[in-house]
């Protein structure tokens, strides 16, 4: 596992990360490939895989143990191993023990405490910087996206299939495989054959690969297609976040528009509500129904939209985020570029709401107002930079 250590270097997440040069990119690639399963996996989504398990204790958990406990400069030895056996532990009746990859991603860093908050048992592979999300940066970096989406993907599934017991999974898809669908509201049962973007081809490839993994060897998948999540701790590369540092510096935004002025808009989609879209698929999912690689019978296939059901227009976005920052925004209006982005999107939660129980409840000026807060704290107050 010391090998690990290579990854600080690694860009991820465009934004967090900068590449440096063409050397740090071919190194990006042979290291990943040198990886072990546990580093292969996702940034910037979760992908949980969980065994129910008896709760061994019916003390609560303190919620800082996750994150705090494993940041670590060495990633071996005994002490390492001590740490991750006390995150791993359930301290509540009925908890269950999960595995989070992309754990120091954004998604997954919510996730991660919320499971610690309530008691479950938690292993984050805190290194996980491979970069994988993000619609715009597949058309610089492709090969990062087959990477960890698809042969990411593959590994854990080839890892879990042979599990005795095995897991079953819940992993983050995307709302970008709707692509060109022109039916709105998004329901799951709509195509999916139509991706604009190599992120969007990569995450439906996914999509296809559980149905496989299920077929096959009966795992337990569950596929949660998020819809443009946004709040503190964010991704930079994400349009809310960019545009906030901009305005504050007094840069120049682009802000995108379709054919003849038409409105691109998003159903952009809280931070909170995604989590406990994510906690209500590992709630509801039945075991896997295989061990050892082979199956023994039918196992449950699902796949969820996460989204607000209310799409906003980007300029309200920026309109929202000038109110809050007290900041004028230097607008400069752009056609929608050709990189992968989609003009609109809007989820149909209903059948997430009846099997997931899931019902998103901030509004995007609320769940901007929290962002914005914890931005200023963080980068204005606590005067970290933000590039
Ligand atoms: O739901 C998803 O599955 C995806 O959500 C997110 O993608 P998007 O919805 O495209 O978010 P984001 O880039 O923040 O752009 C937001 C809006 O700003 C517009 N936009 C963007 C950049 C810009 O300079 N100007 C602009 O108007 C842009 O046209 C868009 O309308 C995740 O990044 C992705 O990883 C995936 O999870």
């Amino acid at each position: 596992m010391s090998s690990m250590k290579h990854i600080d270097n690694i860009p991820s997440t465009p934004g967090k990360f900068k590449e440096k040069s063409s050397y740090n990119r071919l190194r990006l690639h042979f290291s990943i490939a040198k990886l072990t399963f546990w580093s292969f996996v996702f940034l910037g989504l979760i992908f949980v895989c969980f065994f129910r398990s008896p709760s061994s204790s019916s003390s609560p958990a303190s919620s800082d143990l996750s994150r705090r406990s494993l940041r670590t400069s060495s990633y071996d030895g005994p002490a390492w191993e001590k740490r991750i056996k006390a995150s791993a532990k359930i301290r509540s009746r009925n908890g269950i023990s999960v595995l989070v990859t992309g754990a120091a991603g954004f998604v997954g860093t919510h996730v991660s405490s919320a499971l610690k908050r309530r008691g479950d048992g938690v292993v984050g592979h805190v290194m996980h910087l491979a970069a994988q999300a993000g619609v715009r940066y597949a058309m610089e970096n492709p090969s990062s996206y087959v990477h960890s989406n698809i042969a990411g993907l593959v590994n854990l599934l080839e890892f879990c299939k042979n599990a005795n017991p095995q897991p079953s999974i819940a992993w983050a898809s995307s709302s970008s495989v709707y692509g060109l669908n022109t039916k709105v509201p998004f329901s799951e049962s709509d195509r999916t054959d139509q991706p604009a973007s190599l992120y969007a081809a990569t995450k439906k490839a996914g999509e296809e690969i559980a149905h496989t993994y299920n077929h096959i060897y009966g795992l337990s998948l569950t596929g949660l297609r998020f819809f443009t999540v946004y709040g503190p701790w964010g991704r930079p590369d994400m349009a809310y976040f960019f545009f906030t540092r901009d305005i504050l510096k007094g840069k120049s935004i682009s802000i995108f528009e379709g054919a003849n002025h038409g409105t691109v808009a998003r159903d952009f989609t809280y931070i909170d509500d995604i989590v406990k879209g994510c906690l209500g698929a590992l709630d509801t999912a039945e075991k896997s129904t295989g061990s050892g690689g082979k199956k023994k019978g039918p196992a449950q296939l699902r796949v969820f939209n996460l989204g607000n059901t209310s799409p906003v227009p980007v300029l309200d976005l920026v309109t929202i985020l000038e109110r809050l920052l007290k900041v004028k925004a230097k607008r400069a209006l752009m056609k929608l570029p050709r990189n992968g982005d989609v003009q609109f999107t809007h989820a149909n939660i209903s059948f997430a709401q009846r099997e997931l129980g899931y019902k998103p409840t901030t509004d995007l000026h609320t769940g901007l107002k929290k962002f914005v807060r914890w931005y200023l704290s963080y980068y204005v107050d606590g005067k970290k930079s933000a590039q």
